[in-house]
C-alpha cells in the first residue's frame, strides 16, 4: 500500500524570538530605583498554580525538613529575594536585598549566556576568540569572550542597584569604583571554569559582599578601591555562587547558614530548595587534578594514596571526582562532603577562596590554604593566588594533619 503523501507545516510558536545580543541592549532592566523591597515582593510572588503544569514537586528538601510529605502548599514557596527581605528567616536590610535583586538578574542573563547557541559568534563578533590580553591573567588565564561579557552584565547590574561602592573582579586589572555613597563592596569572579564552556561542562559564578569602609572615604579613588577590595574574609556580609548546570543554582549566605535556591524557569525565580545546608563531617569523595600527582609534595600524595586505599580514619576507599570548573566541584562538595582542593598556586584569594570559604564555613565545613584558615588572610594583592582545600571538616582536618600538602611546583600547564 502507498503511503500516504502528507505535507507537514510547521508553525512557528508565536511568541517569535528576537535575535540574542548580549549583553541584551535593553536600558537600564530591572530599571534603576524602581525598586523598593515591598515592591520587588509584591510583584514576584510565585504560586504554585505557575509551577505545578511541569508536574513536578518542587522544594523536597523543604519538606524533609520540615517532616512532611507530598506537594509543598504555596506559602510554603520562597524566593531567594523573600528569603533576603525576612521572610525566610533571614534580616539582611534593604540596601542588600536590592543588590541580590540586581545580582540574582545578572547570574540569570549569564544563565542564559553560556547556554545559548550564538556563544561562538559572539567570540567572533568581538574578535576576542583567543582570549584577551590583560595583566591580571596571561596565557591559559587570559579572559575569554563569555568572560569578558559576564563581567559586564555584573558590573551594569551593580551600578543599576546604586548600592555598590566599588567592584573588584577577576577579569579586570583594577577595582572599579562605582558611586561615593554605595554601602557594598563586591568582589566577583563573574564566569569561572570558562575553559570548558565549549564542551557545555558546568561554569559559574562567584562573589563577596564587604562593607565599605567608611574611614578610607577621604583616600583618592584607586586607593580607597583597592583596599575596600583588600579585605579579609573575615569582613564577608554575604557570599555567594551560582552554578550553571542542569539546574542554576543560586548558594549564598548572609553570614547565618548557607542556602541554596534552584532557579525555576517558569517563573524567573530562584526558589529555596535547600535550606541551612548542611555539609556533611565526613565524605568519601576527594576532588583533586591528580595528573599532577608527580608535582604534589610527599604529605598530599600520602593523605592521596592513604584514602583512595580506605587506609584513612574513615576506613572505606574514597571515590574521585574532578569536573576541573571550581563551582561546580565545589558545589558536589557541599552537598556530598569529602574535599575539594586546588593545591598549587592556582586560584585567587580575593574572589575564590574567601567566598567559597565563608559558604562552607557556614555549612559546617572548613576553607584552608592547606596550613592557615582561608578567611583570616589578610590578602595583600587583589590578584593572589594560593592553594586552596574545601571540605567537610573531619576530612579536612585529616588532611591537614600531613603538613605538607601544598604544592609548590606549579610549571604552568598547557590544559
Ligand atoms: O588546572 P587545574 O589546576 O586543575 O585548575 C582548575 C581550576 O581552574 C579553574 O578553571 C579556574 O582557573 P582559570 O581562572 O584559569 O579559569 C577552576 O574552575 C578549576 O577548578
Amino acid at each position: 500500500m502507498p503511503l500516504p503523501t502528507t505535507i507537514i507545516t510547521i508553525t512557528p510558536p508565536s511568541t517569535s524570538c528576537p535575535a540574542p545580543i548580549f549583553p541584551p541592549n535593553r536600558p537600564h532592566f530591572p530599571p534603576r530605583n524602581l525598586f523598593t523591597t515591598k515592591t520587588i515582593l509584591h510583584n514576584h510572588r510565585p504560586t504554585m498554580a505557575n509551577l505545578s503544569g511541569f508536574g513536578f514537586s518542587i522544594g523536597s528538601r523543604l519538606v524533609a525538613s520540615s517532616g512532611t510529605s507530598g506537594s509543598v502548599a504555596d506559602d510554603e514557596v520562597r524566593t531567594l529575594i523573600e528569603y533576603a527581605a525576612g521572610e525566610g528567616g533571614a534580616t539582611v536590610g534593604d540596601d542588600l536585598v536590592l543588590l541580590f535583586h540586581q545580582l540574582q538578574y545578572a547570574c540569570k542573563r549569564i544563565a542564559a549566556l553560556v547556554a545559548s547557541p550564538f556563544n561562538s559568534s559572539l567570540g567572533k563578533h568581538k574578535g576576542l576568540s583567543g582570549g584577551g590580553a590583560s595583566a591580571a591573567g596571561s596565557g591559559r588565564d587570559a579572559p575569554k569572550p563569555l568572560d569578558i561579557v559576564s563581567n559586564e552584565i555584573i558590573l551594569s547590574s551593580l551600578k543599576n542597584s546604586g548600592k555598590v561602592a566599588v567592584m573588584a573582579s577577576e577579569e579586570d586589572d583594577t577595582p572599579i569604583w562605582i558611586t561615593d555613597d554605595g554601602p557594598f563592596v563586591v568582589v566577583t569572579d563573574p564566569l569561572d571554569g570558562s575553559r570548558n564552556i565549549d564542551a557545555s561542562i558546568p561554569t559559574g559564578t562567584i562573589f563577596g559582599i564587604y562593607k565599605r569602609l567608611p574611614e578610607l572615604d577621604h583616600l583618592p579613588k584607586e586607593e580607597k578601591a583597592l583596599l575596600n577590595s583588600l579585605q579579609k574574609g573575615t569582613n564577608l556580609v554575604a557570599a555567594g555562587y551560582v552554578l550553571y548546570s542542569s539546574a542554576t543554582i543560586f548558594c549564598t549566605s548572609f553570614g547565618s547558614g548557607t542556602h541554596a535556591f534552584t532557579l525555576d524557569h517558569s517563573t524567573g525565580d530562584f526558589i529555596l530548595t535547600h535550606p541551612s545546608l548542611k555539609i556533611p563531617p565526613r565524605g568519601q569523595i576527594y576532588s583533586v587534578n591528580d595528573a599532577r600527582y608527580f608535582d604534589w609534595p610527599n604529605g598530599l600524595r600520602q593523605y592521596i594514596d592513604t584514602v583512595r586505599q580506605g587506609k584513612g580514619r574513615y576506613p572505606k576507599k574514597y571515590s574521585a571526582r574532578y569536573i576541573c570548573s571550581l563551582v561546580a566541584d565545589f558545589h558536589r562538595t557541599l552537598l556530598y562532603g569529602g574535599v575539594t582542593m586546588n593545591p598549587r598556586d592556582h586560584l585567587r584569594l580575593v574572589y575564590e577562596a574567601n567566598p567559597l570559604s565563608f559558604l562552607v564555613e557556614q555549612a559546617g565545613g572548613k576553607g584552608s590554604d592547606g596550613k592557615s584558615r582561608i578567611l583570616s588572610i589578610q590578602p595583600v594583592k587583589l590578584h593572589q593566588r594560593l592553594p586552596l582545600f574545601l571540605g567537610s571538616l573531619e576530612d579536612m582536618e585529616e588532611l591537614e594533619s600531613y603538613g605538607d600538602v601544598q604544592q609548590k611546583v606549579n610549571p604552568g600547564y598547557e590544559v
